[in-house]
């Protein structure tokens, strides 16, 4: 039986359009209406920041800050989390050499790490910016694949910052030519455990998400998606991890003076891609029409939200931003009535009140209107 997690008060202040908000919540899902620019997305963007990263625009921190303002906003939400009650505040602040930092307070103390937010809430997205993911560029597809796992194994994160810090290292000595082979090798054994690790974080998550997608194919009412990951590391990735690493370190050494020439790492977890096929079409995703591809997102989203509530005990928080919008009556219906089941708090945003009919009183509606919020 999973429990809910949901978000009880929110109050923005100095945050993009709003001066001052605050909302009241009473657990069910949320539907957030009003007219373009009005603020709904920037609403989504505060809960977002409530975990780990830079929020579902992935912004920079100097962008959140309400022009006009003083360089500092702040977004304060009491919770009923996965450890009880809990009061989280975020915001910016500036440092005596004027650096703009964030700052994160749990419970009225600073917090050691974002990553913290996740003993409280797991919070996933689905935004209208992230439909082209299946025929983008790489990059995308493995941040969202790094989400997927963050939000089952915290560490993970920490993992990818410190493989990117080692890759750095070895860039910057590729680079200035110091081929020092004690200094080159100790950093790559270190990206070497690092890189295996995350890799196996990755495939250990997808192998759990297509169990699920498997087990649901006959019901749900959104395609099926068939993930696989490529990539050096993940090709090889029935090798036990000793030998895995062992075969990066042997690749990492060889490539020294190819990966000089490049000016970067060729080889690794940061090259590896997702590849989304469309089970029932037989097809992959990047060849689907648009509507076809956001239909496998939003069922794969779905899928995740399960696992991660089958695997933490607790239902995650969604942020649907103008999910219902490509949507016919029946496929919308049904998209409620699963986003209902998963048990949790879901927030969903449009522009017309009407398209949210469906959910009936499973949900709050709130009406958006120049960075005011009105329940
Ligand atoms: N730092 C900021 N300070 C003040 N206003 C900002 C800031 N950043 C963004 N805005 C403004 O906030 C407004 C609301 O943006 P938001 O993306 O939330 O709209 P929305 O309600 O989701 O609209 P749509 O339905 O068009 O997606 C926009 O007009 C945008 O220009």
């Amino acid at each position: 039986m999973t429990q809910k997690t949901f978000i009880q008060r929110l109050k923005l202040t100095d945050f993009r359009n709003y001066t001052q908000a605050g909302l009241v919540l009473d657990g069910r899902h949320v539907v957030l209406v009003g007219k373009n620019g009005a603020g709904k997305t920037n609403f989504m963007e505060a809960i977002s920041l409530l975990s780990p990263g830079r929020g579902l625009r992935r912004a920079v921190l100097s962008d959140m800050p309400r022009i006009g303002a003083t360089d500092s906003f702040t977004i304060f939400a009491a919770v009923e989390g996965m450890n009880g009650e809990a009061d989280i505040g975020t915001g910016t602040e500036t440092t005596e050499d004027g650096n703009l930092v964030r700052r994160l307070r749990i419970n009225g103390s600073p917090a050691k790490s974002v990553d913290d937010l996740t003993d409280h809430l797991r919070i996933l997205w689905l935004t209208p910016a992230m439909d082209g993911l299946f025929t983008g560029p790489s990059a995308e597809r493995r941040r969202f694949l790094d989400r997927l796992v963050l939000s089952l194994d915290p560490a993970h994160g920490r993992r990818a910052n410190d493989f990117e810090r080692a890759m750095r290292s070895r860039n910057r000595l590729l680079s200035e030519g110091r081929f020092d082979p004690s200094w080159l090798s100790g950093i790559e054994q270190q990206m070497a455990a690092l890189g295996v690790a995350m890799a196996a974080a990755r495939r250990e998550m997808l192998g759990l998400l297509a169990g699920l997608i498997e087990a649901d194919r006959q019901t749900s009412p959104f395609p099926s998606a068939e993930l696989s990951l490529t990539g050096f590391l993940d090709e090889l990735g029935e090798l036990p991890a000793f030998e895995l690493e062992e075969r990066y370190i042997e690749v990492l050494a060889q490539s020294r003076h190819r990966d000089a020439a490049a000016g970067r790492t060729l080889e690794g977890p940061h090259r590896a891609d997702l590849t989304v096929r469309h089970i029932e079409k037989n097809m992959d995703a990047e060849r689907c029409s648009t509507g076809e591809q956001k239909a496998l997102l939003i069922g794969l989203i779905l899928a995740h939200a399960r696992l991660v509530a089958t695997m933490t005990g607790f239902a995650p928080i969604l942020l649907l931003d103008e999910i219902a919008a490509h949507l016919d009556e029946g496929r919308r219906a049904a998209l409620f009535d699963r986003i209902d089941a998963l048990g949790g708090q879901a927030f969903m945003t449009g522009t017309d009140v009407a398209m949210f009919s469906a959910l009936g009183d499973r949900a709050q509606i709130v009406t958006v209107e120049d960075g005011s919020l009105d329940v």
